[in-house]
């Protein structure tokens, strides 16, 4: 993968523009902040990402998790791997886990604060719990680009930076759609400003400042 491009899109919802048409390339290796006022169109260039760049091996962190709150913490990470592996092996790790499973997902919850709730049910957990486990699942999935919708909205201090931190060092080439603009400037490497559907910024991270971005909001 050299460089990911959108030409000319757009999004209606009943009949109403919502977004574009717009045009986006990612270069490789980029990490990309979608930065906008709520409602501005973020989650929807999202999912128009997801929908043009899955067959490029786009893993997806969506705003609601998409956790099964009925399986373990254990059975959601290892969803994100679901496609490695043969279905026969998929669901006798349902009934019982292997080692080398275990071995790969704990130093992941681990690292995420989480591994204490490895064999609890996810539906069990609290919103920034669950956000680890979203994340860890994402992770977990490999793909050679990440496309988050809000990772880090249910943490906050040390725990967002930790999950940042984790999330962009598996996935060079991302794009995060992001409340906190702070953590956004720190964590990437090119901010684009969305406002009313359309881009309204689009500069490299090192260029600008908390204050440069409040005129989006
Ligand atoms: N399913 C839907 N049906 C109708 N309108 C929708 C739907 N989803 C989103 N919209 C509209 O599309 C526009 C963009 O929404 P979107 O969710 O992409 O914004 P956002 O920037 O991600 O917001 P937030 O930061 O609150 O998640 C909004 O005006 C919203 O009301």
């Amino acid at each position: 993968m050299t460089s990911l491009a959108l030409t000319d899109v757009v999004a209606n919802y009943g009949g109403a523009r919502v977004l574009g048409p717009l045009n986006l390339t990612l270069a490789h290796g980029e990490r990309v902040a979608l930065v906008g006022r709520s409602g501005a169109g973020k989650s929807t260039l999202l999912s128009i990402m997801q929908q043009h760049w899955q067959a490029s091996g786009a893993a997806l962190m969506p705003q609601e998790l998409g956790l099964v709150p009925s399986l373990s913490v254990f059975h959601n990470v290892y969803m994100g791997g679901l496609a490695r592996r043969p279905s026969w092996y998929n669901l006798a790790s349902l009934v019982r886990p292997f080692r080398r499973d275990i071995d790969a997902i704990t130093p992941l919850l681990e690292r995420l604060g989480i591994a204490d709730k490895c064999w609890a049910a996810a539906g069990e957990l609290s919103g920034g719990q669950s956000q680890r486990v979203a994340a860890a699942r994402a992770i977990y999935q490999q793909g050679d680009l990440l496309l988050a919708d809000e990772p880090v909205s249910a943490l906050d201090g040390p725990l967002a930076e930790l999950v940042m931190a984790a999330l962009t060092e598996a996935y060079p080439t991302a794009v995060l759609a992001m409340h906190d603009v702070e953590l956004a400037l720190r964590f990437t490497d090119r901010v684009v400003g969305i406002a009313d559907g359309a881009i309204a910024l689009d500069e490299p991270s090192r260029r600008l400042s908390v204050q440069d971005l409040l005129v989006l909001y």
